[in-house]
């Protein structure tokens, strides 16, 4: 629910989802990503494994780390081009929600527009930023929360006019057409199924022991609705037709299984045995480089698709893209 402004300071709140600075705090890290639940010590290797393949060492990086980096920047750029104060508030690590709505109620904010940098709505992600939010609040200030803006015609736009030049290099470089597979990241299928105890329906998925239920509602999350919204408005601005582009999930966890499919790897399969030899992989719902298109595009998949004897090209993140910005001004302008 909405809260409506009072007379006095406003400013804008982003929220994100936060990355450790260094290797030896991935263990920390995974406890406030998955609320205390503890992760199997492979897992917490496996993790270090990947981010020290992104750069991550066991000093922090003078830099930052990209998701930190990237979304500081995207804030400052958003405060200039508002001219009112923006914050960021991560969930998962510094700067915690918690300390930046203290500092906000430090500086005399007396409502705030609260957007998540997150433009497709889950339960597992913006709805678990907008509980931080909520524990953290105590009533200090008022603020409007704004959940999902998948179909946002300038976000569409940003990402196009990152994809245009890597399709047209796919393009030249097999001389063919080439598949374009969107992404977003995969959510645990029950989370997109209403849950047992509100649903009367026969085998209505119940949430594992230890873990948390992603505050879930009876109402299905429509996650995958809204990924594929902002995938089909950037497929329509490049000319894909409909047999140009699919879409699949990434990034399926270690836990909550099974999670929401197609992956990335059975359509690369697929796209392999069409005689493809070549695909663009471009991920829709991060709006910046963070571990899991680092990674897991340009490190996984990229491997993947060579096993398969073909060429992955990704599209630049949108990282300081001026166009994200605006996409973001339209979306809070609207509020
Ligand atoms: C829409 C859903 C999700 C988005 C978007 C998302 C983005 C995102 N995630 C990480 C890093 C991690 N996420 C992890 C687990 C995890 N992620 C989601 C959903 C989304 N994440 C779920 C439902 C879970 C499971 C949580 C649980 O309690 O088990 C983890 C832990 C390891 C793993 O399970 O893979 C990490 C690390 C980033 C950096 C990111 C985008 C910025
Ligand atoms: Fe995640
Ligand atoms: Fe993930």
């Amino acid at each position: 629910m909405n809260q409506t402004p009072t007379a006095g300071r406003s400013a804008i709140l982003l929220l994100a989802h936060g990355t450790p600075d260094k290797l030896d705090e991935m263990a920390a890290y995974l406890d406030k990503v998955t609320g205390g639940r503890p992760m199997p010590q492979h897992v917490i290797e496996e993790l270090q494994h990947r981010y020290a393949e992104i750069g991550l060492r066991n000093e922090p990086l003078p830099e930052g780390p990209p998701l930190t980096r990237w979304t500081l920047r995207q804030a400052e750029m958003l405060q200039e081009a508002m001219d009112t104060k923006v914050y960021v508030g991560m969930r998962n690590w510094h700067p915690y929600i918690a300390d930046t709505v203290a500092q906000m109620k430090a500086d005399g904010v007396t409502h705030a527009r609260v957007l998540c940098l997150a433009p497709q709505n889950s339960r597992t992600s913006t709805g678990l930023y907008r509980r931080a939010l909520e524990s953290a609040l105590d009533g200090a200030f008022t603020y409007d929360f704004i959940a999902g803006w998948a179909d946002e015609p300038l976000l569409a736009q940003a990402f196009a006019e990152k994809l245009k030049p890597t399709l047209a290099e796919a393009r030249a470089t097999l001389g063919t057409q080439v598949p374009v597979v969107f992404t977003a990241h995969s959510v645990p299928c029950r989370t997109i199924l209403a849950t047992a105890g509100e649903s009367s329906r026969p085998g209505a998925p119940v949430p594992a022991d230890g873990i948390q239920n992603y505050g879930a509602t009876s109402t299905p999350d429509l996650y995958p609705v809204e990924a594929k919204q902002t995938a089909a408005r950037v497929a329509s601005l490049v000319s894909l037709t409909d047999a140009d582009w699919f879409f699949a999930f990434q990034s399926q966890g270690v836990a909550g299984a099974p999670w929401i499919g197609p992956t990335v790897e059975d359509t690369l399969k697929a796209l392999a045995e069409e005689g493809h030899k070549g695909v663009v992989i471009q991920p829709i719902g991060f709006l910046c480089d963070h571990v899991e298109i680092l990674y897991d595009i340009d490190i996984h998949f990229r491997d993947a698709a060579r096993g398969l004897g073909m060429q992955l090209w990704r599209p630049e993140s949108l990282n300081d893209s001026p166009t994200l910005v605006r996409a973001i001004e339209q979306v809070l302008a609207r509020s």
